[in-house]
């Protein structure tokens, strides 16, 4: 049986997230896979996206994979990553299309005219490069990561969720937006842990050996 299926829909940088999965579990069974029942049969699931959310959207209804990620999102260890965490909200503003709707929120811009450090440094959107990662609470997924430690981003939306209880970390760019939510068996990040070093491989590992126990 499959341990850990990545869902490929077409829009993801799946390469480097299978390469980290294998090199951090190497006893585990990780495939690609597009298949709705490779998915469902799976003990874990992740969801990588990359590029915009509309076609994202698009492409996972196309692949006959949205609920397949539904029903993985509601029974068993799910890690969605960039485009993965977006979708599970209300909608984007990014082509003001709908996503899954299983967390409440929205996935907005970054303000570009607001976007000026106090010292007057004025930030790019994109957000791209290393940042770090401020954990809101405790978490397993969090085991043997510094409390503030960096990790690699690249995007220029954000999730606003009115639910805070869904937070798990937040970065500053220049103000404090959601980086990580977490919610029973999800849990899902703005930043790419594939290409975050240690501390990336740190939360996979965590990732592979979670149970969170229902
Ligand atoms: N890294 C990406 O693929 C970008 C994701 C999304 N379009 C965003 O900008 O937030």
């Amino acid at each position: 049986m499959t341990d850990i299926a990545i869902v490929d829909y077409g829009m993801g940088n799946l390469r480097s997230v299978h390469k980290a999965l294998e090199h951090i579990a190497p006893d585990s069974t990780v495939v690609v896979t597009s298949d709705p029942a490779v998915v469902n049969k799976a003990s874990r699931v992740v969801v990588p996206g990359q590029g915009a959310m509309p076609n994202c959207m698009s492409e996972l209804k196309a692949c006959g994979l949205q609920d397949a990620v539904i029903r993985a999102a509601h029974s068993k260890p799910f890690l969605g990553i960039c485009i993965g965490l977006q979708m599970l909200f209300e909608e984007s503003e990014e082509g003001h299309v709908k996503g899954l709707d299983i967390l409440p929120g929205r996935v907005i811009h970054f303000p570009v005219k607001t976007m000026t450090t106090p010292e007057g440094l004025k930030l790019k959107v994109p957000h791209m490069g290393w940042n770090q990662v401020c954990q809101t609470v405790n978490h397993p997924l969090w085991k043997d990561i510094a409390k503030d430690a960096r990790f690699y981003f690249v995007h220029s939306y954000y999730v606003d969720t009115p639910d805070t209880a869904l937070i798990a970390a937040q970065t500053h760019y220049p103000f404090a937006f959601t980086c990580a939510v977490a919610k029973d068996n999800i849990f899902a990040v703005q930043f790419h842990p594939e290409k975050s070093h240690i501390a990336g491989l740190t939360l996979l590992r965590n990732f592979a050996t979670w149970s969170p126990g229902f």
